[in-house]
């Protein structure tokens, strides 16, 4: 499968080069920073500590999609929505991984799917973040909320620029679906000054942000006299690249539409 990936001279665009050399079945169509960015002219493996690959990072995106199958995209919210529109009227598999999205961005992004491409879009790509979602779905199911309040707690590295993280959202959205409820009315994002008590049924969400932590969350579920914690932590940026790499050949071929990674790893139930 021949794949484009945006951002590669990013932290995780850099990754992607790599696991792709890496990857039976997948390569590198092209690699692409935004205009004027330092890395334009570069050797893409060069910058990923591969060694040459001979893929010039380039900026021109509607040439890098002639012929290839589909595009890797760890960028920005506006880019990411931009793409899936350019994706929809070729018809390719968009992986986005772009996390920080405006309320707004999805209904762009599933009318991109409906136009025509095939994209896997999630806050976290790896298999354990996966399936801790579905743990911690089942947990709020089985815990009330008048017994168990859920906090959701992440760190990441001081360059992160979105807060709560994308991967914190999800494991909020399958926190609420457990208690079958809308993340929207029962979120807290910020609590600073005399809050008042707690309210009981809502989701709260706590960011640490510093040195070099890849990404790690915790789902806290609080009850009387015990508490439960399901965590997940990175210790690697190519456990997201494996999980991007494998969703974009799972999506090879599939309907278009917009799909998750439950959908990828089979975790749907
Ligand atoms: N879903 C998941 O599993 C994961 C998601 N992420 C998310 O991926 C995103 C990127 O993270 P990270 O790699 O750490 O960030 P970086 O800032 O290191 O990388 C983003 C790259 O995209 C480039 N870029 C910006 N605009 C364009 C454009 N128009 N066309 C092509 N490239 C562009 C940036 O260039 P410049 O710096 O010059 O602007 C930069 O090189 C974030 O939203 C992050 O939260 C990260 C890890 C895992
Ligand atoms: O920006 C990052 O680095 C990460 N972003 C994703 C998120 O927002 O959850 C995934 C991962 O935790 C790393």
């Amino acid at each position: 499968m021949k794949l484009v990936v945006l951002g590669a001279a990013g932290r995780m665009g850099r990754t992607l080069v790599k696991v792709i050399a890496e990857t039976e079945g997948a390569s590198l169509a092209a690699a692409i920073e935004r205009e004027g960015s330092p890395a334009l002219q570069s050797d893409a493996g060069m910058l990923a500590g591969i060694g040459e690959n001979g893929v010039v990072v380039g900026s021109d995106i509607d040439a890098a999609l002639e012929g290839a199958d589909g595009i890797i995209d760890f960028t920005a919210p506006a880019v990411s929505v931009d793409i899936a529109k350019r994706a929809a009227e070729r018809r390719l598999v968009h992986v986005i991984g772009t996390t920080g999205f405006e309320v707004g961005a999805d209904a762009a992004i599933g009318a991109a799917a409906e136009a025509g491409a095939t994209i896997v879009k999630s806050g976290n790509m790896s298999l354990g973040v996966n399936l801790l979602a579905v743990l911690v779905e089942q947990a709020a199911r089985a815990l009330g909320p008048d017994a168990f309040d859920i906090e959701v707690l992440e760190m990441h590295h001081k360059h992160k620029v979105d807060a709560p993280s994308g991967t914190a959202l999800l494991l909020g959205e399958a926190a609420a679906k457990g208690r079958d409820v809308a993340l929207a009315d029962h979120s807290v994002k910020v609590r600073d000054g005399i809050t008042g008590p707690r309210e009981a049924g809502t989701i709260g969400f706590a960011t640490l942000r510093g040195g070099s932590v890849v990404g790690e969350h915790s789902v806290i579920l609080a009850g009387e006299g015990e508490r439960i914690e399901l965590s997940h932590a990175a210790g690697d940026r190519s456990i997201f690249a494996r999980g991007a790499i494998k969703a974009a050949l799972w999506a090879k071929g599939k309907p278009a539409g917009l799909y998750s990674m439950r959908d990828v790893l089979g975790l749907s139930g």
